[in-house]
């Protein structure tokens, strides 16, 4: 690997984005206006929401987004690309508008999750940095989100650092589960960097070290005031336990026992045995902390059974999003300034319904029932529609239109926020703390047939009159245009 004193994210796009870019600037069109929305199709884990992060990255990115010298001098060597495109590259900054859901917020499948819109060349350059942010911190917060959904008011500590795919995951991994509801991480630059609490016990390697469990912790509660056990290395019942009680009796004062930790075997069953050996010795506040490939479906199964367990350390699962590996937003031309400056809407058909995309600047609107604060559903706009104005409000599925509702004593809140206005930022991010209890808080709004783990219902996602009557209108248009070219 080469390192380059000047190294930046500029290049951290695909070639494909570049050579568009370099197309449009060639034919003259690089700073004709275009908008651009991001959006997901599925949501991920068989979850009835997603919880969205990643903006601050996004912002970070585009704040400073600027090709560096090492950058033009690659690009030169590698490209055909002319000295005077070369130069446009290096005098490009971000001067598009950003509307974005906030981090923490909910999101659902099929809906505009953050929209771009300025310089077209910019707009293509930025698609690839912004959908690998948004893409794999918002499937960490939900999987997070999730895990907490089924622990209640328990801790959850992240310790996925040493599983997650590289550093830079790791950093923005541990973020995200922090933002959908983890109470601590075990990695501490990410505590530093971030401000998240870090927490963490011993590795089976201390016990190993001094080969036995009762000297292993007495060293350790001889260096540290507080201190949590591991207590699986050999045999948790017999000799771990055992050894952490007569060492906290002996230490007495001089330590604050706080907990033992199982990371192996049936842990309802041992659990339990561990929860009768620490309140028999007297220690009933001791907390019982398990880790060993944890999720959302392991935590419930064990709360199921009974299991006597007050902490959960969560790694693997949750930094992977092991089972569902990736959240496929994808990144779509909605508008466009044609020939006469005027903006056309512009669509990508399909032979499947479901990934017609839907043309048009747009807004979604949060629809919540006045009287309970409960969601009625999203209603996606053209940006120029506003339900607050409206005494009542006709939902319906922009795919199955026979299902729908009129809501009347509702509220309405924009989901897409403004972020940057023509490249300057007019957003102030939040404290990350904000944006968890901001996230946390969300979830309360949905009827608990959306937040069931299992199977939830489909939250609805509906599409106004007004941008369903212009897909169709575009779809008809585009339909008329092929059969003249054949005909
Ligand atoms: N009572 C239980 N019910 C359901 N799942 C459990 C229960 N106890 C443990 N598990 C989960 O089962 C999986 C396998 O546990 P197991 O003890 O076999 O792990 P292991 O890593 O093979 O253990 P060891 O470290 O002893 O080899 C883990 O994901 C663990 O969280
Ligand atoms: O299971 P996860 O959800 O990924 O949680 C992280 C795991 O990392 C540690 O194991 P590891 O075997 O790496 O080290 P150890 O020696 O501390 O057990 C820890 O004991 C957990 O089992
Ligand atoms: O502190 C811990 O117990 C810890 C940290 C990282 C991975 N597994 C466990």
């Amino acid at each position: 690997m080469t390192t380059y004193p000047d190294d930046g994210l500029a290049l951290h796009t695909d070639f494909y984005e570049l050579n568009m870019m370099w197309t449009y600037w060639k034919q003259g069109i690089a700073e004709k206006n275009a908008v651009f929305e991001c959006y997901f199709r599925d949501l991920p884990f068989g979850s009835g929401f997603a919880v969205f992060a990643g903006l601050e990255h996004v912002v970070d990115y585009l704040t400073h987004l600027q090709f560096s010298e090492s950058d033009l001098a690659y690009l030169q060597t590698t490209t055909t690309y002319p000295p005077e495109f070369i130069q446009y590259l290096r005098d490009l900054r971000f001067t598009a508008s950003v509307r974005s859901a906030v981090e923490g917020d909910l999101v659902f499948n099929n809906e505009p999750i953050f929209q771009v819109e300025g310089p077209l060349a910019q707009c293509q350059l930025v698609e690839t940095a912004i959908l690998n942010m948004i893409n794999y911190q918002t499937l960490v917060a939900t999987k997070a989100a999730r895990i907490r959904a089924v622990v209640g008011d328990d801790a959850l500590m992240e310790f996925g650092t040493r599983r997650a795919q590289e550093t830079e995951a790791a950093m923005w991994g541990t973020r995200a589960a922090y933002i959908g509801g983890f109470n601590a991480t075990s990695n501490v630059r990410a505590g530093k960097v971030f401000g998240i609490p870090i927490s963490g016990t011993h590795a089976h390697a201390l016990v190993q070290a001094y080969r036995d469990d009762y000297t292993a912790f007495k060293a350790y509660a001889e260096a540290n005031r507080d201190v949590t056990f591991l207590v699986d290395t050999y045999d948790t019942l017999r000799s771990g336990v055992p050894a952490a009680i007569r060492v906290a009796r002996e230490m007495g004062d001089k330590i604050n026992f706080q907990g033992v930790r199982i990371d192996s075997g049936d842990m309802a069953y041992i659990s339990k045995r561990v929860r009768q050996q620490l309140d028999e010795a007297g220690f009933p506040d001791v907390k019982i902390i398990a880790s060993n490939d944890l999720d959302e479906n392991t935590i419930q199964n064990l709360k199921m059974q009974g299991a006597k367990i007050d902490t959960w350390g969560v790694g693997t699962k949750v930094i992977t999003a092991y089972d569902h590996p990736a959240l496929g937003a994808v990144y779509k031309l909605v508008a466009i300034e044609d020939e006469n400056g005027e903006m056309v809407d512009t669509i990508k058909l399909s032979s499947n319904a479901e990934k017609v995309s839907t043309p048009g600047k747009k807004q979604v609107w949060r629809i919540t029932r006045h009287s309970n604060g409960k969601s009625e559903g999203d209603w996606i706009a053209l940006a120029d529609e506003d339900p607050r104005e409206l005494d009542s409000l006709y939902m319906f599925h922009p795919n199955y239109p026979y299902i729908n509702k009129t809501v009347t004593d509702f509220d309405a809140r924009p989901v897409l926020q403004p972020i940057f206005d023509h490249g300057k930022l007019v957003y102030q991010l939040p404290a990350l703390t904000d944006i968890r209890e901001f996230g946390m808080h969300s979830v309360d709004s949905l009827w608990d047939e959306y937040t069931r783990v299992l199977n939830p219902q489909d939250y609805p996602v509906d599409l106004s009159q007004k941008a369903w009557d212009n897909k169709m209108n575009l779809i008809n248009q585009i339909r008329a245009k092929v059969n003249q070219h054949r005909a």
